[in-house]
């Protein structure tokens, strides 16, 4: 028996990569991840190595936990104090979360704006909100996968 969270981390944050690098805005400057765990810092890793950034910051629940994201990176990484603020005008969003309710409404985000929604990943988990669900060209690996686990399409209906 094998620990996989190494693999699983590094992995999931390649999927990730691969979608923005297909579906992100052709002007893409801000990154913006919401959560600082554990596949907040390999999708940092990932997207940072492949694409350019002018900006990128880092919300979660506990700002120590950002602070704590932050102090490991040598580049400056801004730290927000709402979804709202770390949303707002971002190009390519990554949400990582354990949140089981929406933490990102539709209203928030910029027209055209990327998402790589990875969080949610059981049936009765939440990240986006009905209508960024609702509003959003939805992009699956696998739609059996996603109608079985993901909450976000579940609970949405979309
Ligand atoms: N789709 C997929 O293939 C995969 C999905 N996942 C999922 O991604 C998520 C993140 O995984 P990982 O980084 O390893 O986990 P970590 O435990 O390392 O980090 C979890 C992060 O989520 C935040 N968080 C926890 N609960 C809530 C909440 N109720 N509302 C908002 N934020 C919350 C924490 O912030 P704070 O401490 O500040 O509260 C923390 O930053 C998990 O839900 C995991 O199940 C993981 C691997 C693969
Ligand atoms: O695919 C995976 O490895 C995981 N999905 C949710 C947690 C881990």
């Amino acid at each position: 028996m094998m620990d996989g969270e190494a693999i699983t981390a590094i992995r999931t944050a390649a999927v990730s990569a691969i979608s923005a690098k297909l579906l992100r805005p052709l002007v893409s400057d801000v990154l913006c991840i919401l959560g600082s765990g554990q596949q907040a810092r390999s999708h940092y890793d990932v997207f940072t190595k492949i694409f350019k950034f002018k900006e990128v910051r880092v919300w979660s629940r506990r700002r120590e936990m950002c602070e704590r994201f932050v102090a490991d990176l040598e580049e400056p990484v801004v730290v927000c104090r709402s979804v709202r603020d770390a949303v707002s005008g971002a190009d390519v969003i990554v949400t990582v979360t354990g949140a089981t309710e929406p933490i990102l409404r539709a209203e928030w985000i910029k027209s055209g704006a990327h998402i790589a929604a990875v969080g949610a990943c059981r049936p009765d988990w939440r990240e986006l909100d009905d209508v960024l669900m609702r509003e959003a060209l939805v992009y699956v690996d696998s739609r059996d996968g996603a109608h079985a686990e993901s909450g976000d399409i579940i609970l949405s209906g979309v």
